[in-house]
């Protein structure tokens, strides 16, 4: 639960602003449910999204359903970045938080993780002698990089694993594929779809990152009926009201 700035006797001059991008509305709720007053406010922007604004605690967070898969994520969150803009009342982060898939052994169901590297495994071409990302094409980026002093302070806050999220457009079904993705990436702790989109969007804004995953299951032979989700969302919702303290008291010259 987020302590309110009179209970834990916190300044709240200068709030921080935050945008906290879930990909579906279960996932937004469950980090709503971190807030005393979950749902204080609603907002609707173009193209039918609805802002959610949580009061009762210090610091000014809109939480965004902004659909499955990086191009819808990062469509809408763009769109809340631009509204925000065109307001004079732009956004100081954006949080891409979720549920994810774990690489076992180091991201056990209901784990936290948070990305020190957030990273699209799959944007790029294959050739004859394997993957290459786009960036070896000549194009764009495959990799953002949240504030690490952030990612620190938030890790400790919380007891997230910190490490590589992966986006990928196809969720991993097969050990081979989980084994290939772990070859290509040896700090990737989770996989899960909206991290990248969401930080393309952010970073285009000129607007820090931070990716939050609880781990709902493995990843690796597509069983859908073992993912916990109950769990991964309830050990969002704490994880987030452990992350709120460490946004509030962050300043943008902090980084
Ligand atoms: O059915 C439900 O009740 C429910 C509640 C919350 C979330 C969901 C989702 O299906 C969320 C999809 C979302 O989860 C991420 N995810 C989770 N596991 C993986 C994975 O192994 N590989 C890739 N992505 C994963 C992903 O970001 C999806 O957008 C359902």
């Amino acid at each position: 639960m987020v302590v309110p700035p009179e209970e834990d006797g916190q300044l709240t001059t200068s709030a921080v602003r935050v945008l906290v991008a879930t990909a579906v509305p279960a996932e937004r709720d469950a980090v709503a449910q971190a807030f005393p007053d979950p749902y204080g406010e609603t907002r609707t922007l173009p193209g039918g999204l609805t802002l959610h604004h949580p009061t009762g605690a210090p610091g000014r967070y809109d939480l965004l359903a902004v659909g499955v898969g990086p191009a819808l994520a990062a469509a809408s969150t763009a769109t809340a970045l631009t509204a925000a803009s065109l307001t004079g009342d732009p956004y100081d982060l954006v949080v891409s938080a979720g549920i994810a898939g774990g690489f076992a052994p180091d991201a056990p169901v209901a784990s936290l993780i948070l990305a020190d590297h957030i990273t699209a495994a799959d944007l790029g071409a294959e050739t004859a002698d394997g993957f290459l990302p786009v960036t070896d094409l000549g194009f764009g980026t495959v990799t953002h990089t949240p504030p690490p002093d952030l990612v620190r302070r938030a890790a400790t806050a919380t007891g997230a694993r910190t490490g590589t999220v992966l986006t990928v457009s196809t969720v991993t079904g097969t050990a081979r594929r989980a084994d290939d993705l772990r070859a290509a990436h040896p700090g990737a702790l989770a996989e899960a779809m909206e991290g990248f989109g969401v930080a393309e969007a952010a970073g285009a804004h000129g607007v820090p990152v931070l990716e939050l995953r609880a781990v709902s299951n493995a990843v690796g032979p597509r069983d859908r009926s073992a993912w916990r989700i109950k769990d991964a969302l309830e050990s969002l919702t704490a994880g987030f009201g452990k992350l709120a303290p460490v946004l509030e008291s962050w300043r943008r010259h902090d980084f």
